[in-house]
């Protein structure tokens, strides 16, 4: 009998892995000039559209009855204001796949992203490049992708293009691929590498909350700084943190490069989207870490495209959770996030 989400996990991982060759292709070529400003200010570029159209595509071919809850949208994309983007995007996305695919099927295969989410039955979700910041500062980025089923991530896959395979053997090369279904343990492998390469990860078994390193978010204004400073003074940690894009943090927890990975509301109106955090959630949980939000909430990806129930996000192996979420609550007693 095949084991559970066999299948899934094979074409998620066939999926991240041509993503991520999207991605590096991209930032080699044409990162430079191919940039442009969403609303909401990020900034996105031809590899996270291209990306997402890849990912979408590849899901529809093998699993035609699930939906994805994606980041991305074809908008900057259509109509004459779009043509430019278009068509590189169109390129990019037949020479990945080797076969052509018409702009309308890219655009759609983008749009197949659009799912509400929700409690019910089986849908994905995808961060095509999680990290774009890094990705264009040619830093951390991931391709991030998970499954979740009745409201529970059950499969999560991390493609880490420039993530060294050993931090402690930085020049034994880069690109990591994170992989983790429900009750079969987290796994890493380079990128590229077949299955029987796989190798399985843990979280660090420190005890001791002053051996924690701690990781957060480069931007202050995705993780307050301020905040996890006085955090890791509660808890006597005199290293200080590790500053990396992406869910290439809850890669680092996963596989024990750090022990605590703390994200602290800047603002009380963001909400987090779930795929920020879907995929790496399962991946530190399978590697025996915890993962919970500022309240010790565990977060919940049954409510649409948005963690709405949730603040924040706390990740840490397990020997370390209850210090930390007491110095994190120690630290958020009586400060309310600002609403800008
Ligand atoms: N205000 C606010 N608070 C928290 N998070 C936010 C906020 N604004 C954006 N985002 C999301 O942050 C995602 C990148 O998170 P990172 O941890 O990689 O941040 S950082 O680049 O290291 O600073 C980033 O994901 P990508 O857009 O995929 O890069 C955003 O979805
Ligand atoms: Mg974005
Ligand atoms: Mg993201
Ligand atoms: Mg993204």
């Amino acid at each position: 009998m095949p084991a559970y989400l066999e299948k899934e996990r094979a074409v998620a991982i066939e999926a991240v892995e041509r993503a991520a060759r999207v991605c590096t292709a991209v930032f080699q070529r044409l990162v430079t000039d191919e940039t442009l400003t969403k609303k909401d200010k990020s900034p996105v570029t031809v590899a996270d559209f291209g990306a997402q159209a890849v990912v979408n595509a590849i899901l529809e071919r093998h699993f035609p009855d699930d939906p994805v809850v994606g980041e991305e949208d074809s908008r900057d994309l259509q109509g004459d204001g779009g043509r430019a983007l278009r068509e590189k995007v169109v390129e990019l996305v037949g020479s990945a796949l080797d076969r052509p695919m018409a702009a309308d099927e890219v655009l759609r295969a983008i749009d197949r992203g659009q799912h509400a989410g929700g409690p019910a039955g089986r849908h994905w979700t995808l961060d095509p490049i999680d990290g774009t910041k890094g990705f264009l500062r040619g830093e951390q980025f991931a391709v991030c992708l998970a499954l979740v089923v009745d409201g529970k991530v059950r499969l999560g896959v991390v493609g880490c293009p420039n993530l060294p395979y050993d931090m402690s053997r930085p020049a034994e090369g880069r690109g990591v691929l994170a992989v983790a279904v429900e009750g079969q343990g987290a796994f890493q492998r380079r990128l590229g590498a077949s299955d029987a390469a796989e190798q399985r990860i843990r979280a660090s078994g420190v005890a001791d909350p002053r051996d924690a390193a701690v990781c957060e978010s480069v931007e202050a204004g995705h993780s307050s700084h301020s905040d996890s400073a006085q955090i890791a003074q509660l808890l006597g940690i005199s290293k200080q943190p590790v500053r990396m894009d992406s869910q290439c943090k809850y890669v680092a927890v996963a596989r024990g490069d750090a022990d605590i990975y703390l994200r602290l509301p800047v603002s009380s109106s963001y909400a987090e989207k779930i795929w920020d955090h879907a995929a790496g959630n399962i991946i530190v949980r399978e590697a025996g870490g915890c993962v919970a939000d500022v309240s010790g909430r565990p977060l919940d990806f049954s409510l649409g495209r948005t963690l709405s129930q949730n603040a924040g996000v706390i990740a840490t192996s397990a020997g370390v959770f209850d210090a930390t979420m007491a110095a994190v609550q120690q630290t958020l007693a009586g400060k309310a996030p600002s609403a800008s």
